[in-house]
C-alpha cells in the first residue's frame, strides 16, 4: 500500500491533524481520499479552504472507506469520539496521537486490534517534528512501515517497545516544544531588561535556540561537552550557570517534567476504558 493511494480519515481537525495532513498533502496525497471529522464549523471550513479535504460534522458511513484512521482529538472526548465512528471503521488501521489514551481502552472502543499509539510534536507543523510510535502486537510490519510513511513527512520517527514509554516521550518531546518557547520568551524578557529592544532580544534567542541544537545535532560531542565550550573559567557564562545551579534549576526542569509524566499516565486513567 502506498500512502499517496490511501483513502486516510482523520477524527479531530486541530492543530496535530493539520500538521500530519498538511505534510501528507505536500507528498502528494489525494485530498479527494481525505475525510475529516470534527464538529467544530470553524475548523471544519478551515480544513475545506486550506486543503481541499471532506470534511464531516459527525461519523458516518462515508468513513468506511479509509483504511487508515487518525485519531486527533482531546483524550478527555476520545471514547464519545470513538464510539460514534468505530460502527464505520472496523477495518481501518488506527493511528492515535491523543496524550495518555493508552492502547487496550482505544482496542476496547474500536473493537480493533490495528493499533499504533504515536507521540508527535508542534515542530511537524515545518517538517521537523519528533515522533515516537508504540504498536499493538496485532500491527503487522506492512502496516507500521504504513504509519512511518504517513509520518514521514512531518519529521523524524522512532519506535519504543514499551507503551509505558509513550508517557515519557510526551513528557520529553511532546511537551517539549512549550520548554523551549518558555525559555524563549524569559531570555527575551531579560535582553529588553538589560536594553535591546523586544524584536532584537526575540530574534537573538530564537537563533541561539537553532544554532545550539544544529551545532548538538551534528557535532560529534555530547552537549556537555558544548557547554563547557561556551563557559570561560570566571566569565560571563559561568556566571550564569553558576547562578542557576545556586537556583537549583536543573533539578526543578527535571521535576517538572517528571510533573508531565505523572500527568500522561493520569490522562489514561482519567479518561480511559474504565473510567467511569
Ligand atoms: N498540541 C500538541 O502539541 C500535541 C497534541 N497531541 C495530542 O493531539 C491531540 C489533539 O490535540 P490538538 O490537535 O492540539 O487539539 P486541537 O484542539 O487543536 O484539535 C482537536 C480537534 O478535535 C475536535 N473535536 C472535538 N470533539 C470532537 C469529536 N467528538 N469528534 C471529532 N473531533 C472532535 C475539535 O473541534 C478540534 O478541532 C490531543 O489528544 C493531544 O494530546 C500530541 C502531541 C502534541
Ligand atoms: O499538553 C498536552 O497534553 C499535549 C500532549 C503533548 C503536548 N500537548
Amino acid at each position: 500500500m502506498t500512502f499517496a493511494a490511501t483513502p486516510i480519515a482523520f477524527i479531530g481537525g486541530g492543530n496535530m491533524a493539520s500538521a500530519i495532513l498538511g505534510g501528507l498533502l505536500r507528498e502528494g496525497l489525494d485530498p479527494k481520499l481525505v475525510d475529516v471529522v470534527d464538529p467544530g464549523a470553524p475548523a471544519r471550513e478551515r480544513l475545506a479552504r486550506e486543503f481541499g479535504v471532506t470534511v464531516h460534522e459527525t461519523a458516518g458511513a462515508a468513513l468506511a472507506r479509509s483504511a487508515i484512521v487518525v485519531w486527533a482529538v482531546k483524550p478527555q472526548i476520545f471514547r464519545d469520539a470513538a464510539r460514534a465512528a468505530a460502527p464505520h471503521t472496523s477495518r481501518a488501521l488506527h493511528l492515535s496521537v491523543a496524550a495518555g489514551i493508552r492502547s487496550d481502552s482505544i482496542a476496547a472502543w474500536t473493537g480493533s486490534e490495528r493499533i499504533v499509539r504515536s507521540m508527535p510534536n508542534t515542530p511537524a507543523l515545518v517538517g521537523l517534528g519528533m515522533t515516537a510510535l508504540y504498536a499493538r502486537s496485532a500491527v503487522s510490519a506492512e502496516d507500521r512501515n504504513v504509519v512511518q510513511q504517513v509520518l514521514a513527512p512531518t519529521g523524524a520517527t522512532l519506535w519504543v517497545p514499551q507503551e509505558q514509554q509513550l508517557d515519557a516521550v510526551t513528557a520529553l518531546s511532546g511537551s517539549g516544544p512549550a520548554y523551549v518557547f518558555y525559555f524563549i520568551e524569559a531570555m527575551t524578557r531579560a535582553g529588553v531588561e538589560m536594553g535591546l529592544p523586544e524584536e532584537q532580544a526575540q530574534a537573538l534567542a530564537i537563533g541561539t535556540f537553532r544554532g545550539a541544537s544544529e551545532l548538538a545535532r551534528s557535532s560529534q560531542e555530547p552537549p556537555a561537552v558544548l557547554r563547557e565550550r561556551v563557559t570561560s573559567k570566571g566569565g560571563t557564562t559561568y556566571a550564569a550557570l553558576t547562578s542557576m545551579d545556586e537556583s537549583r534549576v536543573a533539578d526543578h526542569f527535571v521535576q517538572a517534567m517528571h510533573a508531565a509524566c505523572r500527568r500522561a499516565a493520569e490522562l489514561g486513567d482519567e479518561f480511559g476504558r474504565d473510567a467511569t
